[in-house]
């Protein structure tokens, strides 16, 4: 399971004092998860989720709290970091940075249908929309630079078909690299997949996890959640889920004509991004109790990216 720093109940009594939320009734780590320790908390006021923040600088910290301060007050299903009696929003436990936030109900599905995937083309719709006027600046730390670095880096550790694959990949992102950066921009979730959206039977009832948000191009956060929300057991896009969801998003935001000649590119590169990203996990945490994800589903998904037939309807 993938609580990287286990707490003890009375260091943990001591952080959750300054909250006044009453006493600690119960508190468990939870197993799913891959970049952070979060522990489910309950407090005599209610449920919450603590969670240390095993990655990224801690400087990085404030953006995280004001964006999702923006996206709550703008009526968004988010979590936000609860502040102590004293104001405090970012703290320290066992030397990492630590935030508290209400529990957000509901629970992740495993199979999406166009149901849920027009819900969620509709929430990223208007989580775009909330911050696109006063984006808040954030670089990624997983962005093409990173993706051109670290891909070059393991192409010596691939067999011929993946390292020819990345390679090709590699070179479309080096050649449209100026025009995606042109894209239209807004803060993004990046990384909004199904474990990281929660639902009371068909209803989205929120998104968690923002500690890939950044300031970017809309249309990657558009291309990774289709890649995960609307891909078939082979790696396919499924029409029927990927025109649900595109549909649902362009009726708040319709895509522009530079968005739907990039489309195609950004599906690979929204591939890239997480199959890299779990290579290097799959590395890093090999024989760990850490939960790793397959990096062959992203190299299976960017092979079937190679042709793409659901363009972007940016006619709608
Ligand atoms: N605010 C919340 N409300 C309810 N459940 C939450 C909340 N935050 C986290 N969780 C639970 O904790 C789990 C892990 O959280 P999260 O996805 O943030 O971890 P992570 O390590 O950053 O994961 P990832 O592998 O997606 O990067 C979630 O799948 C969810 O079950
Ligand atoms: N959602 C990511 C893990 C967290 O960034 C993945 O599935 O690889």
């Amino acid at each position: 399971m993938s609580v990287f720093t286990p707490l003890a109940r009375p260091e943990l009594e001591t952080f959750l004092a300054p909250y006044g939320l009453g006493r600690l009734l119960d508190f468990q780590g939870i197993a799913a998860g891959s970049e952070n320790t979060n522990f489910f908390i309950s407090l005599e006021q209610g449920e919450f989720v603590l969670t240390l923040v095993e990655r990224g600088p801690v400087q990085e910290m404030p953006f995280f709290i004001e964006l999702l301060d923006v996206l709550h007050e703008a009526d968004l299903p988010v979590p936000y970091a609860l502040r102590t009696t004293d104001g405090v929003a970012l703290r320290e436990l066992a030397g990492k940075p630590a935030l508290l936030q209400p529990r957000l109900a509901g629970k992740h599905i495993k199979e999406a249908n166009a149901q849920h995937c027009a819900q969620v083309g509709e929430l990223l719709g208007h989580l775009h929309l909330a911050t696109q006027a006063n984006m808040i600046k954030r670089k990624t730390d997983r962005g093409l630079d990173w993706m051109l670095e670290e891909g070059t880096q393991l192409l010596s550790h691939l067999n011929a078909e993946q390292s020819d694959l990345l390679q090709r990949a590699l070179d479309e992102i080096t050649q449209q690299k100026t025009k995606i950066l042109a894209l239209p921009r807004a803060n993004i979730h990046a990384d909004l997949f199904r474990d990281n959206a929660m639902f009371e039977g068909t209803h989205l009832t929120g998104l968690i996890d923002f500690y890939n948000a950044c300031s970017g191009p809309m249309l990657y956060d558009v291309a990774i959640a289709l890649n995960d929300w609307c891909s078939d057991d082979d790696g396919l896009i499924d029409g029927p889920r990927a025109r649900a969801l595109l549909g649902a998003y362009a009726a708040l935001r319709p895509f522009t004509a530079a968005e739907a000649e990039l489309w195609p590119t950004m599906l690979r590169v929204a591939c890239v991004r997480f199959w890299l990203s779990r290579l290097i996990a799959a590395e890093s945490f090999a024989g760990q109790d850490v939960l790793i994800h397959d990096p062959m589903e992203f190299q299976q998904r960017l092979a079937q990216r190679q042709k793409v037939s659901t363009p972007l309807p940016f006619a709608l």
